[in-house]
């Protein structure tokens, strides 16, 4: 057996790193020959400009192009080989096909391939090999080429934390991923920065990563199963598997905000890939909308929602959260095309074009949006006429038919149809526009949806993988409007526990409504917090189903103090005992952005934030913020202060207060002053 004993190993990896540090010297003489070669390119081009013409130029430039596009792969191929040189690889598998011996499969975040033994020494984790790993435990097993499976079996499986170049421990285990390596991996503090997981994938969570055939992914999952987590190494291992036709640049993540986007924007780059691009929904939706009309946000709707919850605002968003709301939407189209053209005889000059001619050609058409269908009706009328009279046109006669067909139709703008629609369905008092025009958020998706289908709008045919996290939070409208938009295949994952508006949730099953060609994975299995935290939160939000890691801590604290003076100096204290703990981040997650506020000024102190819907990076140390900001962030420890029965009542205060309590890993206070929230008394 190669390299069986823990000496062995350790002289392994010596070899391993010193062929990679071999490797980087090789990359760096190939730079520096690129960068030479370069230098002498313009260098020549520069002395020979003139007797030059375009052609030579642009081959020069060309070739220059080239040489830069082979220098940078190397500098990324370097990037990488010093990565490796600090944790090459992460675990190993003996596996012996039928009949042969077994061999060593080293596994690591990249592959590495020694060019002068030709010989493949570390496999990426996405290799198709590697999924053994996380998938087996010894004994049989399979795995999937593009080519065929191949079998055979496990003799052997260990794992390494070497860190630094330098081996912490190693442990040959039986089981697929060694629960005592994923209990160290979760006990750890959290960084001000989502990281990658891949010593410790789950085979649940390696199912999802790797599922190729999906065209649309649904993965509900409960707070801390590693949602996220999944669905970022997803597109890591779609870029792999793919990478002759998806790059980094062909992925779009749809992110609730600025902050998070910053906060997973760390594990991609952590597994070799570049930056992937994210729009927020509202970015999303000004983009399609221009700047003919001004909206509130989701932050400004969720905000109202909470500051004074009004039941006719209330009674709006639910309506038009529905998947009936979506489905009426349809009908009405299809009303507007059956009933809405009143096709009438055309006079142009002296020629009649008959009703029934018009009436033909707009049900010709009818796959083109209604509102785009008059330019060609009216040049099939013009060639009409041009026949008829048999000369060109006159200014006066083309105006003729360019404005007489569309007058033919009810309306001539999509914000007039949205105002006929509430008419239609009897609902007139569902629509608030407020003057100036201004939309409120729960109108903004169902009106780019009459612009999409009345007008048609550009599609997002470069995006090849979206990406869609927060999935709660979108209605069946806004889904509709993706699946209209983005042809690619998608990745959508949320919790419908965690939503920040009860009243426009969805749950995986809506979605699927909209994409009945998806796949639905639910995960029960929660990573992030420890038991007594978990079970804490599932006194507000229980959900049997739940399964916590066996991981445990102090129980979650609940103190009542006499007065807000008494409260303040108690978070002073708790934001003084975390400064001297060693952990890395505390969260004090409020429920309004003015009672972070409030928390702010009061506890000012330094390395103390203030995150709002304006910040756009995620820092490590104490964080001042409201429990929707905080939604898909972590914290070693969270301060959850004003959990009195006054700020938390409705139901939307019981989501705030689960997607806080669902934030701590390791820790978890609440204070009040008064009475306790009945949500945590009852
Ligand atoms: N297989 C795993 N190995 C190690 N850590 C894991 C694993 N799966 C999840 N985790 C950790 O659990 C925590 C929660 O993961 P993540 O944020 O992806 O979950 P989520 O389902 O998106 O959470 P939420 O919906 O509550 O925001 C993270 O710290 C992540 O690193």
């Amino acid at each position: 057996m190669i390299n069986a004993t823990e000496s062995e190993e350790r002289e392994y990896l010596e070899e391993i790193k010193e062929k990679l540090t071999l490797a980087i010297r090789r990359v760096d003489d190939a730079v520096k020959q690129f960068s030479d070669e370069l230098r002498q390119k313009k260098q020549y081009i520069h002395e020979h400009q003139s007797g030059m013409d375009e052609a030579d130029m642009v081959a020069a430039g060309q070739s220059i192009n080239r040489m830069a596009f082979t220098g940078e792969g190397a500098v990324a191929r370097k990037r990488r080989l010093l990565k490796l040189g600090q944790s090459p690889y992460f675990g190993r598998l003996d596996f012996a096909p039928p009949g042969q011996g077994s061999t060593p499969v080293y596994i690591g975040v990249y592959s590495f391939f020694e060019e002068q033994q030709r010989q493949n020494l570390i496999y990426d984790w996405r290799a198709p090999i590697s999924s053994m790993f996380y998938d087996f435990e010894l004994g049989a097993a399979a795995y999937t080429t593009p080519s065929g499976t191949i079998e055979g079996t496990i003799e052997r499986k260990r794992q390494y934390k070497i860190r630094d170049g330098r081996l912490e421990f190693l442990l040959d285990s039986a089981v697929n991923i060694h629960d005592d390596v994923l209990q160290q991996e979760l006990a750890k503090s959290s960084d001000d920065k989502m990281k990658n997981i891949v010593a410790t994938i789950q085979r649940d969570q390696n199912a999802v990563i790797r599922n190729e055939t999906a065209p649309v992914m649904i993965i509900q999952g409960v707070a801390g199963s590693g949602k996220t987590s999944i669905a970022l190494h997803r597109i890591a291992f779609l870029l792999y598997r793919y990478r002759e036709t998806i790059r980094a640049k062909d992925v779009l993540i749809i992110s609730p905000n600025k902050v998070f986007a910053d906060y997973i924007s760390n594990v991609l780059p952590e597994l070799g890939e570049e930056h992937i691009p994210e729009l927020g929904m509202e970015e999303l939706a000004a983009d399609l909308l221009g700047n003919r009309y001004r909206f509130q946000t989701f932050f400004e709707q969720v905000s109202a929602l909470l500051e004074r919850p009004d039941p006719a605002f209330i009674e709006r968003i639910r309506f038009k959260s529905s998947a009936e709301f979506l489905s009426k939407l349809n009908q009405y189209l299809l009303h507007v095309e059956n009933h809405y053209f009143t096709a009438a005889e055309l006079r142009v000059g002296g020629t009649v074009v008959p009703r029934q001619l018009l009436l033909d050609k707009f049900k010709a058409y009818h796959r083109v949006p209604i509102l785009k269908r008059f330019a060609l009706i009216a040049d099939d009328v013009r060639a009409f006429v041009r026949d008829a009279v048999r000369r060109k046109l006159t200014g006066r006669e083309k105006a003729a038919i360019g404005e007489g067909i569309p007058r033919m139709l009810k309306f001539n703008q999509v914000l007039d149809f949205y105002r006929d629609f509430y008419r239609w369905v009897g609902q007139p008092r569902l629509l608030r526009l407020d003057h100036p025009l201004q939309l409120e958020y729960a109108d903004v998706f169902a009106l780019i949806y009459l612009h999409l289908r009345l007008e048609g709008l550009a599609s997002y045919d470069h995006v090849k993988h979206l990406l869609v996290d927060e999935m709660q939070d979108y209605t069946p409208v806004q889904y509709a409007v993706l699946s209209r938009l983005f042809h690619c295949r998608k990745t959508i994952l949320g919790d419908v526990s965690q939503t920040v508006n009860p009243y426009s949730a969805s749950s995986a099953e809506t979605i699927e409504r909209v994409f009945p060609q998806a796949e639905v994975v639910k995960l029960y299995r929660s990573y992030r917090s420890t038991v007594e935290i978990t079970a804490f939160a599932q006194r507000i939000t229980p959900n049997p189903h739940l399964i916590p890691l066996d991981r445990h801590g102090p129980a979650p604290a609940v103190v009542g103090y006499n007065s807000p003076g008494e409260e303040l100096t108690a978070l002073r204290q708790l934001i003084a005992d975390f400064k001297s703990s060693g952990q890395h981040s505390l969260g004090l997650i409020c429920k309004t952005l003015a009672q972070a506020e409030h928390a702010q000024e009061a506890l000012q102190a330094p390395g103390v934030y203030l995150l709002t819907e304006e910040s756009t990076a995620f820092k490590e140390g104490v964080i001042i913020t409201t429990a929707h900001l905080a939604k898909g962030l972590e914290f070693d420890a969270v301060v959850v202060p004003f959990a009195s029965a006054q700020t938390y009542t409705t139901e939307v205060d019981r989501s705030m207060l689960y997607v806080a309590c669902t934030r701590a890993m390791h820790q978890l206070t609440l204070t009040y002053v008064g009475e306790l929230t009945p949500i945590l008394a009852g």
